[in-house]
């Protein structure tokens, strides 16, 4: 049965007016602003372009060149990767020590196949909670019931790998044991969340004050937190982590809207007590809530529902009820979301269709997020030492190194939205590519030239393979919702 979310009907124009997309001039001051608050960014947003909005060079570029460096607006690191890596919840990049990245991913590893064996011999288990303080363990992981704990450390832990005794691991993880020549990573050590949860870490003082007042106050489980209900959030972070981490996500975006709403509220009240009624103070919420919203605005959104590709598994007579029972998916996301953070004056963010548009946004337009791990390059180090000391340093690292397996080096990987890149096009003969260099340690989207561009040229990435045949192209496209006419494209249909 549809889903019926009250507040859709009772708050539909607000919603038609948070939905329609802003006017050229508003855009167009908009990416002026993102752009002026980057260094050196030779580049423009247009928005006239073939396909809508774009993203142009406003200089020339060599090959090679870094075209854009995009912090991102919206960030999370997916739940199945929380037991490979420790990072910075607001930028992504790798924190704690070297020991703490290996001592912490073989204690899931150890723990995964203990609670494995426990199963196969039909014992229960204990909980991890425990241990979740000391080993900085994401409050889903802390709670998990075993099978879960399987199948998301099981990605990872190799069944070749060795088991080290618990007690190295705890050395490793609780500063006691250092590895030889560790400091060739050096990582920055583990900030708090200043709320007092146990899901998110930081790297700096700066980054966890930074989360704090964008996102984290109101999505926070500790006891400093803004919710109305840290029950209620707790069995919201469950439902995302147990069907589709994308919610958490967009619990980010409310989260934003609402605390830049109040801030907004905030400094207009300051400004306006003298002279406002309480009817204009009502009458100016619904626009404060509008400029909040301005960031998601901009972004070009579908319904998550009827924007999503039909996976393979699912036959196209089929078709209409997977599209239902994602919606009815989100709408349970978002009712237990409501239960934890609702604002009446935001009540119209928390409609079914903004739900689904904040996702839509999301499903086309976000990138990947990868940040290479530490613990790669320091066995490459180690790997490359002179001989007679790489076998002095091998002797300590060598049984770390088996016990890990072939998952050593996992990437830090999850999904984020970038203002600047989701703008840019796509061509499946791009000018340029999504590449992270050596020195990018971070989340942040790093575009490289794939060739010259000179000023006033488009920037154009691929979303896709460029060396597949035109056919699968535009099969892979369609689920961006779209048939390619870049110049490569239209020669191959005119010659085929
Ligand atoms: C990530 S957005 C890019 C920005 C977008 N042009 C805008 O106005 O917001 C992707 C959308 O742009 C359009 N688009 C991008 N590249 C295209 C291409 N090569 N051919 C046709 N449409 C394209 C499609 O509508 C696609 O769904």
């Amino acid at each position: 049965m549809e889903p019926i979310c009250p507040i859709d009907a009772n708050c539909s124009d607000q919603i038609s007016l948070l939905l329609n997309p802003p006017s050229p001039v508003q855009v167009q001051k908009y990416y002026e602003e993102v752009i002026a608050n980057r260094q050196s960014c030779g580049l423009e947003v247009r928005t006239n372009g073939e396909y809508g909005k774009g993203v142009y060079a406003n200089m020339d570029f060599k090959k090679g060149d870094l075209v854009l460096k995009d912090p991102m607006l919206f960030g999370i690191q997916h739940s199945s990767n929380k037991m490979d890596c420790l990072v910075c919840s607001h930028c992504f990049q790798f924190i704690g020590s070297l020991e703490l990245q290996i001592g912490r991913k073989l204690y899931f590893q150890n723990l995964a196949d203990s609670s494995k064996s426990r199963c196969e011999k039909g014992e229960s288990s204990s909980s991890l909670q425990d241990c979740s303080d000391q080993y900085h363990l994401s409050h889903d992981d802390s709670d998990v019931e075993d099978d879960d704990v399987e199948q998301r450390g099981s990605s990872n832990s190799k069944c070749d790998s060795i088991s080290l005794p618990k007690d190295f691991i705890d050395l490793l993880m609780n500063g006691g044991l250092k590895l030889p020549d560790s400091n060739v990573v050096p990582l920055p050590s583990v900030v708090s969340c200043p709320g007092g949860c146990k899901e998110a870490y930081y790297c700096s003082q700066l980054c966890a004050k930074a989360d704090w007042d964008s996102y984290h106050s109101l999505l926070c489980t500790g006891k400093g937190s803004k919710a109305l209900s840290t029950e209620a959030l707790s069995q919201f972070i469950q439902h995302a982590n147990e069907t589709n981490d994308i919610f958490l996500l967009a619990a980010k975006v409310i989260s934003f809207t609402i605390l830049r709403y109040r801030k907004l509220k905030e400094a207009y009240v300051e400004e306006n007590e003298k002279y406002d009624t309480p009817n204009n103070l009502r009458r100016c919420n619904f626009s404060l809530l509008l400029e909040a919203w301005e960031p998601m605005s901009v972004g070009y959104k579908r319904r998550w529902w009827d924007c999503i590709s039909l996976p393979d598994d699912v036959d196209c007579c089929d078709e209409a009820s997977f599209r239902l029972q994602i919606k009815e998916l989100a709408f349970t996301s978002l009712e237990l979301l409501k239960a934890a953070i609702f604002d009446k004056d935001c009540e119209p963010l928390f409609a079914l269709d903004i739900y689904g548009h904040i996702i839509g946004m999301f499903e086309l337009n976000n990138l990947n997020l990868v940040v290479e791990s530490p613990v790669e390059n320091y066995f490459l180090y180690i790997d490359e030492l002179p001989h007679s000391e790489k076998e002095k340093a091998e002797k300590v690292t060598q049984p770390f190194l088996d016990a890990l397996g072939d998952g050593y080096s996992n990437c830090c990987e999850g999904t984020a939205f970038f203002p600047l890149q989701s703008c840019m096009n796509h061509s499946c003969n791009p000018n340029a590519k999504a590449f992270k260099r050596e020195q990018d340690k971070d989340g942040q989207a790093i575009l490289i030239a794939l060739r010259s561009v000179r000023q006033g040229e488009e920037i154009t990435i691929s979303y896709i393979d460029e060396d597949l045949p035109f056919e699968e192209r535009q099969l892979l496209l369609a689920d961006y919702g779209f048939r390619c006419r870049c110049p490569k494209c239209l020669d191959q249909e005119l010659s085929s």
